[in-house]
């Protein structure tokens, strides 16, 4: 089984499993991927996701270079769906946290780009390497690395194809954390079930208004902003909100 798949106190749990092929990507583990984010999307028990990878050596190294099959389909019936089948970040608006727990290359350190939190194990490792084997960065590196972390240090990434270690990636802040490979699972359950005990719809629309909010001018980011806040006025959970802080319990959130 090329990747696992849990769910647990409103997180799903999503681990590449062939740590034997360093976690890379072959046509099965993207099959699965597509299925399981789509179910992370439709589910409403679901809230945050955790995505990482089995073992200590490798999160994903991108394409499974030796089992690539040849095209089925043309290009442009690819390059016109809705979305690639590994990276989730298209109209997703739920949470997901890369728990890096070594190698992300590749379509790997794109995958994980795609992702909100990234935090990672001192042994992880960061590259584009794409060039190495003569291709691209062809799925969001070339567009995120850059949004991500300094320019200069992401042309050199991508032109030389060079890794950079996990201190290197905290000083950019391509990660917010740095922890003991034993100690990765459990910071990336703390914060996805912090996360899950907010409310829902509060959470996704932070997200929306973030991710959207990026690609507009700050004055067409604060009025959407509004807008959300706008949305999200009406809810249940916002009056529970209020009632369980004035009654100094916890809320409890259904989402709506
Ligand atoms: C990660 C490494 C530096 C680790 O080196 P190390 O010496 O520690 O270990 P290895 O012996 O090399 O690896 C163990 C075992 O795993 C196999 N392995 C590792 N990575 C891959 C892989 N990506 N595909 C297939 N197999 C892999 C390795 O062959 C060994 O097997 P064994 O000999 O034991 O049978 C080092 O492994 C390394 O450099 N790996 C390659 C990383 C890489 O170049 N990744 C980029 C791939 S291209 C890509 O991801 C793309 C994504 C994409 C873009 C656009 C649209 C879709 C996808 C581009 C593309 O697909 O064109």
């Amino acid at each position: 089984m090329g990747v696992d798949f849990k769910k647990e106190n409103h997180v799903a749990y999503i681990t590449l499993n062939r740590p034997e092929a360093m976690n890379s990507l072959d046509p099965e583990s993207v099959d699965a991927l597509f299925n399981i984010w789509t179910e992370v999307k439709n589910d409403d028990d679901i809230r945050v996701a955790v995505l990482t990878g089995a073992g200590e050596k490798s999160f994903c190294t991108g394409t499974d270079m030796k089992k690539t099959p040849p095209p089925e389909e043309c290009m442009a019936a690819i390059y016109l769906r809705d979305g690639q089948p590994i990276v989730p970040h298209m109209k997703m608006w739920k949470p997901i946290i890369a728990a890096i727990n070594g190698y992300a290359i590749g379509g790997g350190l794109e995958m994980a780009l795609a992702c909100d939190l990234r935090i990672c194990s001192s042994k992880a490792k960061f590259g584009l390497t794409e060039v190495k084997v003569a291709s691209l960065a062809g799925l969001n590196g070339t567009q995120c690395l850059p949004r991500a972390i300094p320019q200069a240090v992401a042309m050199k990434m991508l032109l030389t194809g060079e890794m950079i270690d996990s201190q290197e990636a905290h000083r950019v802040g391509l990660v917010s954390d740095v922890v003991e490979p034993d100690e990765l699972l459990n910071l990336a359950t703390k914060y996805a079930e912090r996360i899950a005990n907010n409310a829902p719809l509060s959470v996704k629309a932070a997200k929306q208004a973030i991710v959207m909010g990026l690609d507009m001018p700050l004055e067409n980011g604060i009025a959407f902003s509004h807008l959300l806040w706008g949305v999200l006025r009406d809810t249940e959970d916002r009056k529970e909100g209020f009632k369980a802080f004035g009654e100094k319990r916890p809320p409890e959130y259904k989402g709506k």
